[in-house]
């Protein structure tokens, strides 16, 4: 068997024919670098959790509160995301959430996550910080004693507030930052550019943590070029804008920053017409490090396997780029180099046994 693959560092792992494809996609392990674990609450947990805590809905049950996922753009999502999690308000609020995220992302052989969490939705209806994360660092842990998953928090700064209350939101969160590897920045992006928020994020840079932001979902590349340039952000969380400047695209696959790519979430929220007219074949052919997430798959129509499967129907990648999808979350993640090599041992371990 040929490889057609350049002879960089890669090594030579077997190309799948083509009608065993989604069997690999299924099967292979798999990174998650892109969830909010508040996009994870699915209806259903939703009503169960407003009746635990008394919590009333504009919405009378489980389908009609499903028929109003219908998104235009990121905002018209935002609204309803907020809105749902409004039924979250003890520590077992946030255990039972992560842990159903837990147990559907290792159905979908997930061995690693790095988790959102957006803890000034919470606190600004009066939950403390430490219930947030006691919830879901207690989820955390049982996500590896349960499911074999490693999963870590990330506490996202919402931009749409203002800096004054990122940084109440950092020293609220100080007692418990070795609960968290790192700090990222969500919500309505348009209007809210990453400088907005360069003072928090180099206190943030001081305390040790990682950093990642998104920049390039409906935002312009500018918002990409400030959170490398100003942020210091090691990945760039959606990204997909990147494709209308060559000079970036050039930085991004020269320097391997990883861009958190979400397909059904870029389709929900009309980033691009439909999944077929995705760019990420195109990313990946200018050497991107681009990795496949799921974002908030209670509200887009799918986990991981979903997007990979559903992306790899609709936009005729192949194996090649599935490995390549996989090894870059894998080196994209902020796990230690070891860890990192046990994961890419055993995606290698499963490409061979499928070439067999
Ligand atoms: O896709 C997203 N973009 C910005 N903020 C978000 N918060 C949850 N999901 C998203
Ligand atoms: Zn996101």
């Amino acid at each position: 068997m040929t490889d057609p693959r350049p002879a960089d560092s890669r090594p030579v792992v077997p190309r799948i024919a083509a009608e065993r494809l989604p069997e690999l996609l299924r099967s292979m392990p798999k990174a998650e670098l892109h969830i909010h674990i508040e996009g994870s609450l699915e209806p259903e947990l939703i009503f169960a959790l407003a009746a635990r805590n008394g919590v009333a809905l504009p919405y009378p049950d489980v389908d009609s509160l499903r028929r109003a996922y219908a998104f235009t753009n990121l905002q018209s999502f935002l609204d309803i995301y907020y809105a749902g999690a409004s039924v979250l308000l003890r520590e077992q609020d946030f255990y039972d959430m992560a842990q159903a995220y837990f147990r559907r992302a290792a159905a979908d052989k997930v061995v690693c996550a790095e988790i959102f969490f957006d803890p000034q939705t919470h606190t600004a209806r009066g939950v403390a910080m430490q219930v947030v994360i006691d919830g879901l660092h207690r989820a955390c842990v049982d996500a590896k004693k349960d499911f074999g998953i490693d999963a870590s928090l990330i506490l996202c700064f919402l931009r749409h507030l203002s800096e004054e209350d990122a940084f109440a939101t950092l020293e609220a969160a100080k007692p418990y930052l070795d609960r968290i590897i790192g700090v990222g920045l969500d919500s309505s992006e348009l209007g809210h550019p990453p400088e907005k928020f360069a003072r928090v994020f180099a206190q943030c840079r001081e305390l040790g943590l990682h950093v990642v932001a998104h920049a390039g979902e409906e935002g312009p590349p500018a918002y990409i070029h400030a959170a490398l340039d100003v942020l210091h952000a090691e990945r760039i969380d959606h990204g997909v804008q990147a494709i209308h400047d060559p000079a970036l695209m050039d930085r991004l696959a020269r320097e391997r920053i990883p861009l958190t790519v979400c397909p059904l979430s870029n389709q929900k929220l009309c980033v691009f017409p439909n999944l077929a007219d995705h760019n990420i074949g195109a990313l990946l052919a200018a050497g991107l490090a681009v990795t496949i997430n799921s974002d908030d798959p209670a509200y887009f129509g799918g986990y991981m396997n979903d997007n990979f499967l559903q992306t790899f129907a609709a936009t005729g990648l192949d194996s090649d780029a599935a490995y390549q999808l996989s090894r870059n979350a894998f080196e994209g993640s902020f796990a230690d180099a070891a860890t990192k090599q046990r994961y890419i041992d055993l995606l290698d371990e499963t490409f061979l046994a499928f070439a067999h």
